[in-house]
């Protein structure tokens, strides 16, 4: 069904191995020119109006797909609305299939894959779609000096697949089902955070954006996007309140374990992660059942404006919203710097609030183990007057 997907996850090993930010320099100046290009055509405000209301997942699930691919394969790949539609709806399936696979005996499962694909629409069809913007990766070959993380894929690729543009198409197929749902999920909780934030908290995260971006001499580079501490706690503590999961980070234990209150786990055992308890635990989260926006950049002020330790991307057995250990995202920080640059973007450029009348605490919606925004939660966008 996946073909060596599993075996050799090499796709995975080259945003580990590279270090992806270090190695895709012009990132997020690439990022922050799709944000331009993108936003004001998802925000679309009509005619002579000042604001549009919007449902804000889907919106920005849309967004988040456009930016993250002028990452993953560049322009004009990441302009073209067929594959991106195809793309998204190719993983928005993924979770709840996967729930529906486990009904059916393994080896029926294929056949199962393939009805299901048949009536919703298939990954080859991304995967078709998506192909001559790999091959242009190949021919471009730029992999001494990536500038998309497909040019990194190509750096890590074994042989068979090097001038094989369907097979490095469905790794970035993959990476793509591993990113946008994630990372819209997040930007969505943010900007309903913002909503609720008083204007006078919102002038402070805009002028620590200014000043550094300015620091940088006017350039919105990574180094500047590195100094958004206030949006950065605002993330951190999106990830702390409210849990993406119930439980995660599964493994499969390969030996008997004993675990710290003498349990004994059977070899085969597996075991999951409950985020909430850790995330709403008074001995490290004073005050857990409130969010608190300023909660880690408090504690980078001054000389401790460095302290990776409070920074979003920061894994620690206390946070685990990145899973834990070997496996834990190797993403976040590509997924940390794509969130920060499109909210800058729209903070920079509009006012957000809830509509008339509207809840501010739109419910969640869960299912199986996962919790995403309200989807039908909507909020406006009113063009700032610079
Ligand atoms: C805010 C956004 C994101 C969140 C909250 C998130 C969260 C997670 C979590 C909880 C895991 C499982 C970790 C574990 O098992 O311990 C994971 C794995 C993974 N994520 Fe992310 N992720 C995000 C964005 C991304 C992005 C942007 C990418 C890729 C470009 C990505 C690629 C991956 C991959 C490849 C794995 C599997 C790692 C492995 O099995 O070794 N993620 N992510």
């Amino acid at each position: 069904m996946f073909g060596d997907i599993v075996s050799n996850p090499y796709h995975v090993g080259a945003l580990i191995r590279s270090d992806l930010t270090k190695a895709l320099r012009s990132l997020v100046p690439e990022m922050l020119e799709e944000a331009q290009l993108a936003i004001p055509e998802s925000l679309k405000i009509p005619g002579s109006a000042d604001s549009v209301t919007l449902p804000v997942f889907n919106t920005m699930v849309n967004l988040v797909a456009h930016v993250s691919n002028r990452a993953m394969i560049g322009a004009p790949g990441c302009r073209n609305d067929r594959f991106l539609k195809r793309q998204v709806s190719v993983a928005a399936q993924a979770i709840p299939m996967a729930q529906v696979l486990n009904w059916f005996p393994k080896f029926s499962r294929s056949a199962v894959w393939k009805l299901f694909s048949m009536l919703a629409g298939s990954k080859d069809e991304c995967v078709a779609l998506l192909s001559p913007y790999i091959q242009s990766r190949i021919d471009y070959a730029q992999q001494d000096n990536p500038s998309t993380i497909t040019d990194l894929l190509l750096r890590y690729a074994p042989k068979e697949d090097i001038n094989d543009a369907k097979r490095l198409a469905i790794r970035v197929v993959h990476l793509n089902m591993a990113s946008i749902h994630t990372s819209s999920i997040f930007t969505t909780h943010a900007l309903f955070e913002l909503a609720r934030l008083p204007t006078s908290q919102i002038e402070q995260i805009r002028a620590e954006m200014v000043a550094a971006i300015d620091s940088e001499g006017g350039v919105c580079n990574k180094a500047a996007v590195g100094k958004f501490y206030m949006l950065d706690s605002l993330l951190k503590e999106v990830g702390r309140y409210h849990s993406l999961f119930a439980v995660g980070s599964s493994r499969v234990t390969l030996r008997e374990a004993v675990i710290a209150d003498g349990i004994i786990l059977a070899p085969g055992s597996v075991v999951s992660l409950a985020p909430k308890p850790l995330h709403y635990n008074p001995e490290v989260y004073p005050d857990p059942l409130t969010f608190d926006p300023f909660r880690f950049s408090r504690l980078r002020t001054g000389e401790a404006s460095n302290d990776a330790r409070q920074a979003f991307t920061q894994l620690s057995n206390d946070y685990i919203v990145f899973g834990v250990g070997t496996h834990a995202c190797p993403g976040r920080f590509f997924a940390a710097l794509k969130i920060k640059v499109i909210l800058c973007e729209i903070l920079r450029n509009y006012d957000v609030t809830f509509p008339e009348g509207a809840s501010t605490t739109p419910k969640p919606f869960a299912f199986n183990v996962f919790t995403v925004p309200n989807p039908t939660a909507r909020l406006v966008f009113k063009k700032r007057k610079l």
